[in-house]
């Protein structure tokens, strides 16, 4: 039985592996030294959506390893920042200022109490749980960071700014779409080509913080 477990795991990580490595997104990520694919789910986000601008800044959570704050960082510049943070570690990059730690624990508090946060007009996340494959543990994990990430937006954002959020497609997903609308007067959901068809995540894209 263990044995059995253990090669359907084997397995599935093996046709991950093959999957991952066949992507052409991974391809291009590699070549163009990017930290990961999911450079690309944000660059058509900005293609289509214009959410960023030279000289805003931008929280990017849940910012490991750290394709999307190298691509926010290049369209804000000259002037603006990013300031990230995740749990894991992160190379430095230039004009990324980075803060390791939970979101579910002081690290918000460290970034507030160490630098201005008055110019942040984005807060993104694309946040993701540790999945266990439980669907009554993985899915209230998933939704509370969604609504963690919203409430920062809410306590950050100036009227105008936008609040971008991975999340998943399923239980849940409804209840927080519709306490996003509370706060944003446009709010739409996006599955960017560079996400995995297979997968049910999307993100919500919601513009304009109410006041
Ligand atoms: C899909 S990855 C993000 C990829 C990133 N957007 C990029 O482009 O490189 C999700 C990240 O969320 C982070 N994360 C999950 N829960 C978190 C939490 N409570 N606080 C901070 N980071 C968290 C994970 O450590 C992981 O690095």
């Amino acid at each position: 039985m263990k044995f059995m477990i253990v090669k359907k795991r084997y397995n599935s990580s093996k046709s991950w592996l093959r999957k991952h490595f066949s992507d052409k997104y991974v391809k291009q990520a590699h070549e163009k030294k990017l930290r990961s694919r999911a450079y690309f789910k944000l660059e058509e986000i900005q293609k289509k959506e214009k959410i960023f601008y030279p000289g805003m800044d931008v929280l990017d959570l849940g910012s490991s390893p750290g394709s999307w704050s190298q691509y926010a960082a290049k369209c804000i510049q000259p002037h603006g920042y990013v300031i990230a943070c995740d749990i894991l570690p992160m190379k430095p990059m230039i004009n990324v200022k980075f803060f390791q730690g939970d979101i579910r624990k002081t690290v918000l508090q460290d970034i507030f109490n160490s630098i201005d946060t008055t110019n942040i007009q984005v807060v993104m996340s694309d946040m993701a749980p540790n999945i266990s494959g439980i669907p009554n543990i993985d899915i209230p994990n998933t939704i509370y960071l969604v609504e963690s990430a919203l409430k920062i937006s809410v306590k950050v954002l100036s009227d105008k700014g936008s609040f971008l959020v991975k999340i998943f497609q399923g239980e849940g997903f409804n209840e927080s779409f519709k306490k996003i609308s509370l706060f944003f007067r446009k709010v739409k959901i996006i599955k960017p080509n560079a996400s995995y068809l297979t997968s049910r995540e999307v993100y919500i894209l919601a513009k304009q913080r109410k006041l």
